[in-house]
């Protein structure tokens, strides 16, 4: 359970991007966030993650205050996982070697049986596993990094713009990653994308944001269904 409780943050003192945000999300659900370019939402993830630390407000994770603990300890301790954007995986390293970084704190048994798990749930990694991460396509990499991310079987999972940059059919192989390890491990995922149809098709529930706050929320096939939402917020993409 991800519990955010009107958090104002940013980036320096005098500016403030988060502006009072409250959600949540809970079990194996898929939750986006959607929203105008700068509205906050990887700084949003960024802030959950403890990247930043909020100014006012609160963070809980699985019932814990963990509104100031920074990154590391997060994703060491409180059961985070996080996908960012960009440079998401080594590219110098190999497959095998990227899962081991993201198990780096596990004992080695428990490390190597992980890395069979995942392997077994997205056999693209298998099948490479001694490939350097350059070597493969954007739709593979964003597999290794949602995988690498969950080597410590995180209960919880931020993704930011997981679809950035592959083709519309890389997309959907990515986006299916995303619904199987939901389905699989039962994580709660809260995800950040531009392809807001695409996302809402996959998703429970949504969040719009606007100017550091949210604007709206709801069921996810309701916003996809509802007019004003598809002409404001989705670009009336909807078919
Ligand atoms: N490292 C940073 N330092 C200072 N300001 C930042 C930094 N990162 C983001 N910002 C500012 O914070 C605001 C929100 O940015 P953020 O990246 O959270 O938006 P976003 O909703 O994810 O946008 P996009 O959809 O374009 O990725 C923007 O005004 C941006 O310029």
């Amino acid at each position: 359970m991800i519990d955010i409780d009107n958090v104002v943050a940013g980036y320096s003192a005098e500016i403030d991007i988060l502006r009072g945000m409250t959600l949540q999300a809970q079990g194996a659900e898929i939750v986006t966030l959607l929203g105008p370019n700068g509205c906050g939402k990887s700084t949003l993830l960024k802030t959950i993650a403890g990247y930043l630390l909020p100014r006012s407000g609160r963070i809980t994770l699985r019932g814990e205050d963990v509104s100031q603990i920074p990154v590391h300890r997060k994703i060491r301790h409180c059961g985070l996982g996080f996908v960012p954007q960009t440079d998401n995986v080594f590219s110098a390293l190999t497959i095998r070697e990227n899962l081991q970084v993201g198990g780096h704190y596990l004992p080695k048994a428990e490390c190597a049986r992980r890395m069979d798990e995942l392997c077994a749930l997205y056999p693209v990694l298998a099948r490479k596993m001694d490939a350097r991460a350059a070597s493969m396509s954007g739709g593979e990499r964003q597999i290794l990094a949602l995988a690498r991310a969950l080597m410590p079987r995180p209960g919880i999972l931020l993704l930011d713009e997981p679809s950035a940059g592959l083709s519309p059919k890389v997309l959907h192989e990515v986006f299916d990653a995303i619904v199987h390890v939901r389905n699989q491990e039962r994580v709660t995922i809260l995800m950040v994308e531009q392809n807001a149809m695409e996302a809402l098709r996959i998703s429970d529930r949504a969040y719009v944001l606007s100017m550091g706050a949210v604007a709206l929320t709801g069921e996810a096939g309701a916003l996809m269904r509802d007019e004003k939402v598809r002409e404001l917020y989705l670009g009336d993409r909807a078919h």
